[in-house]
């Protein structure tokens, strides 16, 4: 069941590959067990008991034991009168063994059939009616772990003396049923692990596709998460395999009752019974990735019951809890919960093992010892099965088919830490990120990508636009924001917490568009879309994202046939799946895409103020057009901080009028204008007059000047690119501008 899902979550697609491993393993497989178990222990209550059966003789026999102050006496009484509830068979016990020879052989004559001395050095002495059986059991240990080898010897004590009693199943045929069973039982467990095997390399293959592993980041599985999850479910597979040896070897221990060596069982059961605990946990956490209601449900009660009733069940190990957990779990186990049922089974296993008790399977298949599941029983837990999970495994098949990702459940939205960062105040501090060049293990170079940058983000709702020349460290200080570079030194923090005190919450409410376009070259854009839909846990609102982006007429095309402006538009268009992020990353968004498409995004950007925006780009109109605030980079060192207008009265020269005046200054003056903040400089063989930002009152009094002079002027207003190309040109570090 848990693997046909597991396959068709996987190819997210009903294609009749997933249908056909969910009907075999939904529902086929669970009937074939059952069945065959029905057929192969019908009439069976007690298949591995040893087959006293039923008293024939009148009057009844007795069953004599001896002697009572023997300190397993009562043990192996108390366990002899469970195992075997024989009618007309009645037991008797004696002080000493002389006492019991005495009975044996005048008041018991007639109708005692065996007697059996427990001495205290562990002997066990079998004394028949005539005597002539005389069985010391010098070898075994007469513990609850070795009663049904003690009464297999007793058995053919019996038979040899031809008493009279008749057995109803035949012991081979027993032991052939429960090869019959451990092989269906290997095959099965077989199976799941092999398309578990088969679904983890396929994760991996389409994780290993290009570059899928930085989404991984933004939608929170880091790659060590993810390669930490991967490795335990490998240990898993192996520790399976080693269950399935396990189950070879104490099958063969089983079938030779009596001689077990159980050195197999705790090496080979406890680990299995951890991978089962690891496996559902790994596939419940997964769940709880997107959990909603649905999930919650199957989850908590489908799963992780399991492991409590395991550990518990070994801890307690008490055979009445324990064959009451192998009863829920055979009930469960053709029913709603395949993980809860495989640990009761598996830990009631390891109980019988360990204790070498035979828990019959009469008694893992029956409500009440002696009367069997009816077939109509089993068969309607089946369906009933195959319903259930066939329509979870649609349920969640639909809601990544039309893209709509489980909701979140309200309980695990961790609505603190949302708000936490919906009303944010990101702090970079000092911030240093250095790559060393090395050879030969030394350091041969070092690059400061980033160097004691420290800035403020106060308003979490502007949009901050970061310019900066090649190679200044925008990308450096994004991905160090984003917690996938570790700074040399220094600190991000987010409301006093780094990234990684945030964990997944923190990278999954992010918009990000990566510098380089991330694309599954084989996938149409719907494919890559629906996928990053999925990876981000959003509903994926593709037509008006496409629409936005003006890629509606290529929805069914291959995304590696698409221009490059194409697969721009299409990154892009991911990030605007976001539906509401607490932060939005865009590296040069607009590269390479067209004047129309930038104009979309700039809209887009524009409407959405909800959340703070930090945008590189070197298209200096973009950044006067959308942003709030500018940060200006030089070589890894912070030049400016501050809104725009700031920027330009800090740093630009300010309005400039170029006349057709050979001399403005005179002109002004003549006119009583104070020229002693104004700048004349000449610029293309023209005058210019600078007029500094703070006097800028000052501008229509000159042009008004100029006018009544009859003087040709033109005004040039400060802008971003004359502050950036100045700065470049002359800051050599010193002062920052914030
Ligand atoms: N992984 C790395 N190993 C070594 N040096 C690196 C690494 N990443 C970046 N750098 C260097 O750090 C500096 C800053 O790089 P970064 O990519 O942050 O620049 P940028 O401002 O984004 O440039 P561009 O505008 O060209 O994208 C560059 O000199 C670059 O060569």
């Amino acid at each position: 069941m848990n693997a046909g899902l597991h396959l068709m979550l996987l190819t997210r697609k009903r294609s009749p590959v997933s249908f056909a491993f969910t009907i075999i393993f939904a529902f086929l497989l669970p009937i074939i067990v059952i069945l065959s178990m029905s057929t192969l222990f019908k009439g069976q209550t007690d298949p591995f008991a040893v087959p006293l059966g039923k008293c024939k003789a009148d009057p009844c026999y007795h069953l004599a034991f001896s002697p009572t102050n023997s300190p397993y006496f009562n043990i192996f009484l108390q366990n002899f009168q469970s195992f075997y509830k024989l009618k007309n068979v009645n037991y008797k016990t004696f002080a000493t063994q002389a006492d019991l020879q005495y009975y044996l052989e005048n008041d018991g004559k007639t109708h005692v059939v065996v007697g059996l001395d427990i001495a205290i050095d562990k002997k066990v002495t079998i004394f028949s009616r005539d005597k002539t059986a005389n069985v010391g059991l010098t070898d075994q240990q007469i513990m609850n772990k070795n009663v049904p080898g003690v009464y297999k010897i007793l058995q053919q004590t019996l038979n040899q003396n031809n008493f009279e009693f008749h057995c109803t199943a035949v012991d081979a045929s027993a032991q052939s049923t429960k090869l019959a069973l451990m092989t269906t039982q290997i095959s099965m467990f077989s199976m799941v692990y092999l398309v578990q095997g088969i679904s983890i390399v396929a994760i991996l293959a389409k994780m290993k596709d290009k570059r899928s592993y930085e989404y991984l980041v933004v939608s929170g599985l880091n790659r060590v998460k993810f390669f930490s999850g991967i490795l335990l479910y490998v240990f898993i597979e192996i520790t399976a395999s080693s269950f399935i040896v396990g189950i070879i070897f104490a099958g063969f221990n089983m079938l030779h009752a009596g001689a077990a060596t159980n050195l197999f069982v705790p090496l080979f059961f406890i680990p299995s019974a951890l991978s089962f605990c690891f496996a559902f946990a790994l596939f419940s956490f997964s769940l709880l990735q997107s959990m909603n209601t649905i999930t919650l449900f199957f989850t908590f009660v489908g799963f992780f019951p399991g492991y409590l009733i395991l550990i518990l069940s070994i801890l307690i190990q008490k055979r009445d809890v324990v064959k009451i957990v192998n009863l829920i779990g055979q009930i469960l186990l053709p029913g709603m919960s395949p993980a809860t049922a495989l640990s009761c089974v598996s830990a009631a296993a390891q109980y019988s093992l360990m204790n070498d008790v035979s828990l019959s399977f009469g008694e893992y298949l029956t409500f009440k010892k002696g009367d069997s599941y009816p077939l109509w029983f089993n068969i309607l837990l089946s369906v009933f099965s195959f319903a259930i999970y066939t329509w979870f495994g649609l349920y969640l098949d639909q809601c990544m088919k039309s893209q709509t990702h489980p909701t979140t459940h309200k309980f695990f939205q961790r609505k603190r830490i949302v708000d936490e960062l919906n009303n944010r105040k990101l702090i970079v501090r000092n911030l240093q990120v250095h790559f060393n060049k090395k050879k030969n293990c030394k350091v041969i170079s070092t690059v400061r990508a980033l160097d004691n940058v420290s800035i403020t983000f106060i308003n979490p709702q502007s949009l901050v636009g970061l310019v900066a020349q090649n190679g200044a460290g925008k990308t450096t200080l994004f991905k160090a924001i984003l917690g996938t570079q570790r700074p040399t030194q220094g600190s991000i923090l987010l409301n006093d917490k780094s990234p990684q005190e945030y964990s997944h919450e923190y990278y999954r409410q992010m918009s990000v568009v990566f510098q380089e376009n991330i694309i599954f070259s084989k996938f149409t854009v719907m494919d890559q879309l629906s996928f990053m839909a999925n990876v981000m846990g959003e509903k994926g609102n593709f037509d008006s994202v496409l629409e936005l982006m003006g890629l509606e007429n290529f929805k069914n095309h291959r995304v590696d046939k698409l221009s490059g402006g194409q697969q721009r538009r299409l990154q892009i268009a991911t990030s605007m799946m976001r539906t509401a992020p607490t932060m939005r990353i865009y590296d040069e968004p607009a590269c390479g895409v067209d004047i129309e498409s930038r104009k979309f995004l700039w809209k887009y950007l524009k409407t959405k103020q909800d959340c703070l925006t930090l945008l590189t780009t070197h298209i200096m109109e973009e950044a006067e057009e959308l942003c709030d605030e500018v940060i200006i980079l030089k070589e890894g060192k912070l030049v400016a901080h501050g809104s725009l207008l700031f920027i330009k009265q800090n740093l630009s020269s300010g309005y400039e009028i170029i006349s057709d005046a050979p001399n403005p200054k005179n002109i002004l003056q003549a006119n009583e204008i104070n020229v002693k903040n104004l700048k004349f400089v000449q610029k293309d063989k023209k005058e210019v007059v600078q007029v500094p930002f703070k006097m800028q009152n000052e501008v229509p009094g000159i042009l008004k000047c100029f006018k009544n002079e009859n003087v040709q002027n033109q005004i040039i207003c400060p802008n971003l690119t004359e502050v950036f190309l100045k700065v470049c040109d002359s800051w050599e570090g010193g002062e920052i501008v914030e």
